[in-house]
């Protein structure tokens, strides 16, 4: 047997899929698609290292799942795959999509033991309905449509990539370079992802775990005797503002970090840290969006939210409705899943004394169902 790296590349933006979830984040039970085809083809023992080409935020995100090594992947799925071939120290590399999540283990042992000394061994399906090519009906028998994995000779595909040539498969850049590639017959299996119908298209894929998903965020913000007020994104009447590298809507960072804690993603710190001045006086109505935006992207749905702001000023009760308002359009979902409960401290405490405020909010989150939609 080879000794073999594997290349996973799966650092495409989905916008074929059409919608807010990247398909290498769709839930099979609660393993993310990325995972699932990692994790079995390394099960599969026939590797000596898998590298995953991902997003740079993708990969801190990727970091909580698996032991592989995770290359920041390029503006197009060649860079991905040049930047992943820095880390490849084998003669040979598996080179694959994530998108095709289905591939048969005897499959890939047909592919990874064929006795070749081509540069390139490539699968491929035959087409079998009429090929027209602009406007003339050509040989159908000479058409090939091409799959991966592909294996190649990690020296040749190298010097093969080492051009401002753009190809869309390793084995076209092969060629082109003046190296060798065998055909070796495909499986329908491993048809690519690239439409939500394709879902419907691919065997293996189990269905999301119903599992609901609970997090807590906590916070408090001291008054400061100047600046603006805002809490869940609406400006309170007030002669004063809070203490606070961002704009100090303490009802908007606890919320943050409920949905970071449900969904796993650490908190409002590491996402978002406050000696970056970036940050300096942001209105948090923004870094809610980039978070809920992460939350959908990776797989998430928003089930539910509800927040106690404790505080002895400023009064809340004629603002809830427009904090769940408010919350409930960034958080794309009805106001009814948006709960806003105030309550004081009966003068206790540093909130009863009035020197500052704070809030805990709870999130509840759901995989999104993809076998609704397909
Ligand atoms: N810059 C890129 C673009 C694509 N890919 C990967 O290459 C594979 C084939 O790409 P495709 O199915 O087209 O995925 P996307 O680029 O995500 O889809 P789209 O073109 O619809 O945005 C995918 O596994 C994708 O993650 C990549 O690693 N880096
Ligand atoms: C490599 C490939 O999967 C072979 O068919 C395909 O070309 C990549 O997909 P994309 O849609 O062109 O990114």
């Amino acid at each position: 047997m080879r000794d073999l790296t594997l290349v996973l590349l799966s650092a495409g933006s989905s916008s074929r899929f059409e919608l807010d979830i990247k398909k290498q984040w769709l839930r099979i039970g609660h393993d993310p698609l990325w995972y699932f085809v990692a994790n079995k083809l390394q099960k599969t023992g026939f590797f000596s290292k898998i590298i995953i080409s991902s997003s740079k935020e993708d990969i801190e995100f990727m970091k909580n799942y698996g032991n592989f090594t995770y290359a920041e992947g390029g503006d197009t799925r060649q860079q991905s795959l040049k930047n992943s071939l820095k880390f490849v120290e084998t003669d040979y590399v598996l080179v694959s999509d994530i998108a095709r999540s289905c591939i048969d283990n005897s499959f890939l042992n047909k592919i990874i033991s064929l006795s070749s000394d081509a540069d390139c061994i490539v699968p491929y399906l035959p087409v079998n309905d009429t090929i027209v090519y602009d406007n003339d009906t050509i040989d159908r028998n000479k058409v090939k449509r091409i799959q991966t994995p592909q294996l190649s000779k990690t020296s040749s595909l190298r010097s093969a990539l080492n051009t401002d040539k753009e190809f869309t498969d390793e084995s076209s850049a092969i060629i082109d370079s003046g190296g060798t590639r065998e055909f070796i017959q495909g499986d329908e299996a491993a048809h690519k992802i690239t439409y939500i119908g394709d879902l419907n298209k691919i065997p293996c894929l189990e269905a999301p775990s119903n599992d609901t998903l609970s997090g807590n965020g906590f916070d408090v913000h001291a008054f400061d005797d100047k600046g603006e007020m805002y809490l869940g994104g609406v400006k309170i009447d007030s002669d004063f503002g809070f203490k606070a590298h961002s704009d100090g809507d303490v009802v908007i960072h606890a919320l943050i970090d409920a949905l970071l804690g449900a969904s796993g993603m650490g908190d409002i710190g590491m996402m978002f840290p406050d000696n970056d001045d970036k940050y300096k006086g942001i209105d948090s109505k923004e870094l809610l969006k980039l978070v809920v935006k992460k939350i959908y992207s990776y797989g998430f749905i928003i089930v539910n939210v509800d927040i106690t702001i404790a505080a002895q000023k400023p009064r809340i009760g004629k603002y809830k409705m427009q904090i769940r308002e408010t919350l409930a359009k960034i958080l794309h979902c009805e106001m009814q899943r948006v709960n806003v409960k105030a309550t004081t401290t009966e003068k206790l405490g540093f909130i009863g004394r009035a020197e500052g405020v704070g809030v805990i909010a709870n999130a509840n989150l759901k995989y999104f169902d993809w076998q609704k939609i397909k």
